[in-house]
């Protein structure tokens, strides 16, 4: 599949910031510590990478014994009794490159209004339907030459990925070092940005894109779709919302909605913040994002 002009079809790894490189089977470190790219997704060969860490990607944190237990059980364990090593706040040791390439990571994290943000289960639902439609979701989402932004999950998730993916689109992934570890989450393609905390996941997300759709899921997904809804709301974002109702998956929640309008808390104004499509085309149409495919205009 060809990849579409200006779209970075690279792996790549933000750590708390700082872009690297996905060591993966297409990249081949020398003595030095550098790594080479021997072949870039699709089998093409040679580009130069620049340095990456030696530390594996998925280090644990390190834990330090305070006080007394410390002395007497000496310097690092995985204990929850302890005081984080980090370099300055209490999270995740520094793991940096020793010059990040600045102008590539400003790059990397511009707001782009091609990137659209969409929230779905990490699970695939007991409904084969739901895989089936989010691939649908992924490959329409290619075709409109938008690029997405998600959790980095499977389930829904990794199929909607994968769809964009095979559609020849861009993939960025915000994923919180401790989902990483259990997710094994590297993508063959795309941009994953390995952050602290969940907070700090679901702010870069809202930050990346220009607007969000929301296809079936659970709490996680609800509760995404509830906090954008809530900062529009509050007039701390301005992008638009849709909610992509196949097969009536969000007619609960949905009457949810409608309850609280007529139970005086939501005014019917801030009930149309969040937008009800049916399919792909009418979710992109009512959120005016990207190129509709000729002749539907
Ligand atoms: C529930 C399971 C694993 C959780 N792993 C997640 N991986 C990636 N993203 C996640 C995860 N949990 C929540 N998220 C975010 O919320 C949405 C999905 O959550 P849901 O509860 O499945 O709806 C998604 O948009 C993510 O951004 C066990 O497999």
């Amino acid at each position: 599949m060809r990849s579409r002009p200006g779209l970075d079809r690279k792996a790549h790894v933000i750590l708390d910031g700082t872009l690297v490189p996905i060591r993966g089977p297409h990249l081949r470190r020398h003595a030095n510590g550098d790594w080479k790219e021997i072949s870039d997704s699709s089998g093409n060969h040679s580009r130069s990478e620049g340095h990456i860490p030696r530390r594996p990607l998925a280090s644990p944190p390190h834990w330090r014994l305070s006080g007394w237990p410390g002395l007497l059980l000496g310097a690092r364990v995985p204990l929850r009794i302890a005081t984080r090593v980090g370099a300055g706040s209490a999270t995740m040791p520094p793991f940096r490159t020793p010059n990040p390439p600045r102008e590539t990571t400003m790059r990397t994290t511009e707001v782009s209004n091609r990137r659209i943000a969409v929230f779905c289960g990490a699970r695939p639902g007991s409904d084969p339907g739901h895989l089936r439609f989010a691939r649908e979701f992924g490959t329409a989402l290619a075709q409109r030459g938008l690029e997405l932004v998600y959790g980095t999950g499977g389930g829904v998730m990794g199929a909607l990925a994968e769809a964009v993916a095979a559609a020849g689109s861009g993939i960025t992934g915000i994923v919180p070092h401790s989902l990483r570890e259990q997710q094994n989450a590297d993508s063959p393609r795309g941009t994953i940005f390995v952050v602290r905390s969940l907070h700090e996941r679901k702010a870069l997300m809202y930050r990346l894109c220009s607007a969000f759709a929301v296809l079936p899921g659970g709490i996680g997904t609800l509760d995404e779709l509830m906090e954008v809804a809530t900062w529009n709301n509050l007039c701390l974002m301005d992008k638009p919302i849709v909610v992509v109702n196949h097969l009536g998956f969000f007619d609960p929640m949905l009457e949810m909605l409608d309850h609280l309008v007529r139970q005086g808390f939501l005014t019917r104004e801030e009930r149309r913040l969040i937008q009800v499509a049916q399919s792909p085309d009418e979710a992109f149409d009512l959120l005016r994002i990207g190129v509709p495919e000729p002749g539907t205009v």
